[in-house]
């Protein structure tokens, strides 16, 4: 399995291939892998839904898509290559009779094929037992599966065995398309390949961490699925904890798939569970009322479209984590992340201990500790805090805090920032798991989730509510400040 040819995908196969991220991500990723070279001169891209069209119907939904969604503007030459790679099935998903009809359609002597399932997770398994009923599997294929795969462990687990019956743990790429993010990819490179970093990251020279991935934007009409989710589900469980596992791991020994896994799945196992008796202490939840962004009015939550009023789903989150292994130990992980916060704003900032003596006292009387800030987005960069001499005769010396700031676009100028689907789709191709979520990770990350899912049910209390454009409920302040710390706006 660990020998794909490179670009050996023969047919890339989506299975909600109309839907909302078919349209804004899956199709713009494969656009741009054409245009750089990346896909197979011979593969096939397979729309399947469920509505009856013709091809030129889908010709003309994945342009229109295309248009809106690749920012720098279509080539050409690309476009008539992509489009005449487009087939397009129209299946019911849970019908397993019908997918003989998708047999039909699809090219036979493929080398690979690529299955994405951009659905619902709970129809994953049908999809698995339809491809399976028609002999649609072979040991060279693959599956994507979307995320969140299902609403607590157990279910996961009922979805996991499902899937687990047609395909092999070494054919299944979970995404967590944070993982595909260039700033989350470079924590890797910033961590292993710096000395400076990796000697000193550790309980003994970092005081916390804190992770905040805030979104400007509501629900965005999608009530039914958010609010059946909530952003422990739809955020903490996957994208939050992938970060946290990838900033808090040991070295792996390569970067092979399973020495990164490995690794990433020992954090999460070590973080110290939160129960009914500590929850109120250690997490915030928040839901945003009617408020403003940018000066424009916005709805609550309970006053967007098809809400229903009586809905206690939070829509924000802030947690203490803390990881109990002999590196982390007394260092607490601050996560918070929310919808209809003032900005789009995703970061992660290590905040270093402080000098245990000021001999700079007389010009500066508290000496602040050193802090990396890595941003994830927008703005892509790592940024050092750090004392520096400001220059010049003087009798006393002058110092301030300054910064070394490593911004992408000053950086790299002119070079695009790659979406995190393009990365992944290209791993999926080229039979790379190192990027994927393992089953286990997906076990362990909902073991602890489910927890404090759990704790919030049996407090039984109603979410605290914060204004739309607000950084979250005012508690979200005092979960930090209770131990003399404040989080970095
Ligand atoms: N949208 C996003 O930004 C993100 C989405 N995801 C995940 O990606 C997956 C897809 O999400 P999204 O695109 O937003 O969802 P959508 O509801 O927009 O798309 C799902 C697609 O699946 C089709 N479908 C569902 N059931 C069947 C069926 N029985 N037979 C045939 N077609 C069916 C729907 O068709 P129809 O319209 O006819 O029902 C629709 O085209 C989900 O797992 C989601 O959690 C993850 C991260 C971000
Ligand atoms: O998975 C999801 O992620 C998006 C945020 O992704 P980003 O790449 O724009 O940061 C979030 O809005 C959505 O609710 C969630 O399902």
């Amino acid at each position: 399995m660990e020998n794909f040819d490179f670009q050996s995908a023969s047919e890339i196969v989506i299975f909600g291939a109309l839907g909302d991220l078919s349209r804004r991500k899956l199709l713009p990723a494969l656009y741009q892998l054409d245009l750089a070279g990346l896909l197979n001169p011979e593969s096939h891209i397979v729309g399947v839904a469920r509505q009856e069209h013709t091809i030129e119907e889908f010709e003309a939904f994945v342009m229109e898509n295309l248009t809106s969604f690749v920012k720098e503007g279509l080539d050409s030459d690309i476009i008539e290559r992509f489009k005449s790679r487009l087939v397009y099935q129209n299946l019911d998903f849970k019908e397993i009779d019908s997918y003989k009809n998708l047999a039909d359609t699809l090219s036979s002597g493929h080398d690979t094929r690529v299955y994405y399932f951009s659905t619902p997770p709970a129809i994953y398994g049908d999809i698995g037992s339809g491809l399976n009923a028609a002999n649609l599997i072979t040991p060279n294929d693959r599956v994507v599966m979307e995320k969140p795969i299902g609403h607590c462990l157990e279910s996961s687990k009922v979805i996991n065995d499902h899937v687990s019956k047609y395909f092999d743990e070494k054919q299944i790429y979970r995404i967590d398309h944070y993982l595909g993010k260039e700033t989350v990819l470079n924590l890797l490179v910033l961590r292993f390949a710096n000395s400076l970093f990796t000697n000193n990251w550790d309980r003994n020279c970092i005081d916390h961490v804190q992770i905040t991935v805030a979104e400007s934007v509501g629900i965005e009409g999608r009530w039914g699925f958010y609010d059946e989710a909530g952003q422990m589900r739809d955020m903490i469980q996957n994208h939050l904890l992938q970060i946290l596992s990838l900033l808090a791991m040991e070295p792996p020994a390569d970067l092979g798939a399973d020495s990164i896994r490995d690794e990433k799945l020992k954090v999460i196992r070590a973080l110290v569970p939160i129960t009914r008796q500590n929850v109120k202490e250690k997490t915030v939840r928040g839901q945003y009322a009617d408020g403003f962004l940018n000066g424009v009015a916005v709805p609550g939550y309970l006053n967007e479209e098809g809400a229903n009023e009586n809905s206690n789903t939070e829509t924000f989150v802030a947690v203490k984590a803390e990881i109990d292994n002999w590196r982390w130990k007394g260092v607490p992980f601050y996560l918070r992340t929310g919808k209809r916060m003032p900005a789009k704003h995703s970061e992660i900032v290590i905040h270093f201990k402080e000098q245990p003596h000021n001999i700079f006292s007389d010009s500066y009387a508290d000496l602040p500790s050193n802090k990396l800030t890595i941003r994830l987005q927008p703005d892509e960069g790592v940024e050092l805090q750090m004392m520096n001499k400001i220059p010049g005769i003087a009798s006393q010396m002058k110092i301030h805090e300054n910064k070394l700031d490593l911004s992408f676009s000053k950086t790299y100028k002119n070079t695009r920032v790659v979406d995190a689907y393009e990365r992944l789709m290209l791993e999926v191709i080229n039979g790379n798991q190192s990027l994927f979520v393992r089953r286990d990770e997906v076990e362990a990350a909902w073991t602890w989730a489910d927890g404090i899912i759990e704790a919030w049910k049996e407090s039984n209390e109603a979410p605290k509510s914060y204004p739309a454009g607000s950084w979250g409920p005012v508690s979200s302040i005092s979960l930090i400040a209770r131990d003399d710390r404040q989080w970095v706006e």
